[in-house]
């Protein structure tokens, strides 16, 4: 029954079943996308055992300080990498938008999935959309992205700080600690909590983040076992798109949680671009498009990215980055800023 090749490669040995560790955060979206990546996997290859192997990440123990502070988004996808370079697993399902620019040697995106709802949130118990907020009423979110936009538009409102996952943000607003929230409309759609939405911000109003709504795939570097089993789950749009962001985003910055904000669209062919950057209180916020082809997609990003700093983006984001402690100037409470 063994064919010839079973010594070198016992693990893909019909009478071997075939064993794919998933690392994942254990927060509810986490779990989710994890899943989902596990039930699509199992449609393609029935006989393949898939387990879950759940981390808590630093960033999920520290809900209580600026993630600026402490390192930014890596911090939610540190011990999934540590396990997938110590073998523990050899996959990590990520949010998009949580992970940093440069990826530790040995390990790559081998997969970006079609993107969800890229949108951000207006969610409220009181209130149908952003528009009809009061003057001044407090308005949840702890994005410097989300702050400095929606501070552009509408500078009497009180931006006040919101961590936590999906579901506590929620009994925040719930608790009246808010008058609106802003989240990810891709979180609450996957987890079964779209009738929260009262409204999807338009990217005009609101440009989506970085990566948002797609969900990528991490391996070893060279592991073509885990890489083939799941190529069938690529989206060759959404990873143009979200290489262009990416691209864009690491020419202006890094990782590091900065009010920038990247967004491609593809459109008969043509890839469009748009981005910006912001002051963390809304004042100054540039924004610049670019048009192209998708095949140049890392171009493009970089491209923009240059145009942006040509225009005073290196200005905007030094003002970011000159705190050695960021956690008291970035994070605005509604008392500092009114
Ligand atoms: N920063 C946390 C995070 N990372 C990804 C999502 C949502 C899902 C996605 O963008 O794919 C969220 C929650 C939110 O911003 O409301």
């Amino acid at each position: 029954m063994n064919p010839p090749n079973a010594l070198s490669t016992p693990v893909s040995s019909p009478n071997t079943p075939q064993i794919l560790n998933i690392a994942t955060r254990k927060s509810p979206l986490a779990l989710w996308q994890a899943e989902h990546i596990k039930a699509r996997l199992l449609a393609l290859y029935p006989d393949l055992q898939v387990n879950l192997v759940t981390f808590v990440t630093q960033g999920d123990k520290i809900l209580d300080t600026s993630l600026s502070k402490i390192g930014g988004k890596g911090l939610f996808v540190k011990e999934l990498e540590q396990a997938l370079l110590d073998g523990r697993a050899d996959l990590a399902v990520h949010s998009m938008k949580d992970v940093p620019m440069d990826l530790p040697e040995g390990l790559e995106l081998a997969v970006i999935c079609e993107r969800e709802d890229p949108t951000d949130a207006f969610v409220s118990n009181q209130y149908k959309k952003l528009a009809d907020l009061p003057i001044g009423a407090r308005l949840g979110t702890s994005s410097l992205r989300r702050c400095s936009q929606l501070q552009h538009y509408r500078p009497d409102l009180r931006i006040v700080d919101l961590r936590g996952n999906v579901g506590t943000r929620l009994s925040k607003l719930d608790a009246g600690e808010y008058d609106a929230i802003i989240l990810a409309s891709a979180g609450l759609l996957r987890l079964g909590l779209g009738d929260r939405i009262r409204e999807r911000l338009d990217p005009t109003l609101s440009l989506p983040a970085v990566g948002q709504g797609a969900l990528g795939l991490e391996c070893r570097i060279g592991d073509t076992r885990v890489s083939d089993l799941i190529a069938p789950l690529a989206d060759a749009k959404t990873n143009s798109c979200v290489r262009a962001e990416r691209a864009f985003n690491h020419r202006l910055m890094g990782g590091c949680q900065v009010p920038i904000a990247g967004f491609a669209t593809l459109k008969q062919g043509e890839m469009t671009l748009q981005g910006r950057v912001g002051s963390i209180d809304g004042q100054e916020l540039l924004k610049d498009e670019i048009v192209g082809d998708p095949a140049q997609a890392e171009l493009l990003g970089k491209t923009l990215a240059d145009r942006l700093l040509a225009a005073g983006a290196d200005r905007l984001l030094a003002q970011v980055n000159i705190f050695p402690d960021q956690d008291a100037q970035l994070i605005p409470s509604s008392d500092q800023h009114h």
